[in-house]
């Protein structure tokens, strides 16, 4: 019957859900996403039986709790917790404040697949991985799925269709055109802007941009995407040829409002990769499969590739397209951005 929801459309509703602060069923528990949750929701999750939050490996570090299910830990919500209990423990932007939050005790005992699949989840829905659950029956009207389903899900790789086309001259180029791609998950759009009219039998000058309102829009200081982004399509535009994906994987995936959450944690002291790991977050949450199936799609199977980052060109190289040669991407440093370019060359292995 094609009128029933597919599980892509499942898992798209159900981060639809989750963003707006309405519960969603998963493997018979009922999960809320604490950034979202209202008080008067936590009262009747509180009303269903004894909920337990979870939480990332990453976080639970931080927190000093123990994570006894592989990268997940599951943490004792006391009776008399509070909002503000739950919100401490999911951002961490008081946590020099308020060091002290435990001690906090964690589940080692039971099935911990719904709780990862709900942390899945709240990543792909660019939340804070917090996540409370509850043993219940499904009330009317949620969302429901099953843990295996949604991990099988996410892990898959989106189908992205062209949706529109149109020439777009640059002041790098004028001979270009911006591709619009779908994906048929509810997911976000990805651009292509092609400059020229790159032979798709040779390898095609290529940039795989990640999206950064900071850097691309704004000028930001702090990083090196809008000089990067600048100087990809200047390359091409002399070139005569090259195609620039540009992906929207804010923040390396997490999104402009975690990303912010990141550079707040930076005031505070703590470098680009920590700030992700303190909020829960592995340093880079991107799914480069995304890039290179672009690419297929648009004809190429091989890249002449512009970055630093030796992981973008692995993952060319492991989903089906040949990157006979990296391009460096070099761009000025600046006193804002030198420590955030050390650390990725210290910590991320780009090569600067
Ligand atoms: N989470 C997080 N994301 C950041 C930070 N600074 C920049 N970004 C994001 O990092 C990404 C940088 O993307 P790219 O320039 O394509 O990737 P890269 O891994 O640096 O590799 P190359 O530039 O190709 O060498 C963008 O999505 C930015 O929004 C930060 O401090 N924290
Ligand atoms: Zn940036």
């Amino acid at each position: 019957m094609s009128l029933i929801p597919t599980l892509a459309e499942t898992v798209s509703r159900a981060r639809a859900d989750l963003r707006m602060g309405l519960p969603v069923m998963i493997g018979g528990h009922l999960a809320a996403a604490v950034e979202t949750l209202s008080a008067e929701r936590l009262a009747d999750i509180k009303a269903l039986g004894r909920p337990l939050l979870a939480l990332t490996g990453r976080r639970a570090e931080t927190l000093k709790a123990r994570a006894y299910d592989d990268g997940l830990a599951r943490v004792q919500v006391p009776g008399d917790a509070d909002l503000g209990w739950l919100r401490a423990l999911a951002d961490p932007a008081g946590d020099l404040m308020t060091p002290m939050k435990g001690p906090l005790f964690t589940e080692r005992e039971g099935d911990a697949g719904p709780h990862k699949a709900a942390l899945a989840l709240a990543k792909s829905a660019q939340l804070l991985p917090a996540v409370l659950l509850v043993p219940a029956h499904a009330p009317a009207g949620l969302t429901v799925l099953a843990p295996g389903q949604v991990l099988a899900h996410l892990a898959g790789e989106a189908a992205l269709a062209p949706v529109a086309s149109a020439r777009l001259p640059l002041m790098a180029a004028e001979r270009s055109r911006l591709h619009i791609f779908r994906p048929d998950d509810g997911g976000e759009e990805h651009y292509a802007i092609e400059i020229g009219d790159p032979p798709r039998d040779r390898p095609v000058l290529a940039r795989l941009h990640s999206a950064c309102f900071t850097g691309d829009v704004l000028g930001s200081l702090k990083c090196d995407c809008g000089p990067q982004l600048q100087a990809a399509l200047a390359a091409m535009g002399q070139a005569g040829a090259g195609v620039l994906l540009y992906l929207n994987q804010e923040g390396r995936g997490i999104g402009l409002a975690n990303k912010m959450r990141a550079y707040a944690l930076q005031n505070q002291g703590f470098d680009t990769v920590e700030a992700n790991h303190r909020l829960g977050f592995e340093d880079d949450e991107r799914d480069f499969r995304i890039g290179a199936g672009l690419l297929k799609r648009l004809g190429f199977s091989a890249a002449r590739l512009m970055t630093n980052n030796p992981r973008k060109v692995a993952m060319l190289e492991g989903h089906g397209i040949a990157v006979p040669e990296r391009v460096p991407l070099v761009t000025p440093r600046n006193r804002f951005n030198t420590g955030y370019l050390d650390t990725k060359a210290e910590k991320s292995g780009h090569l600067l």
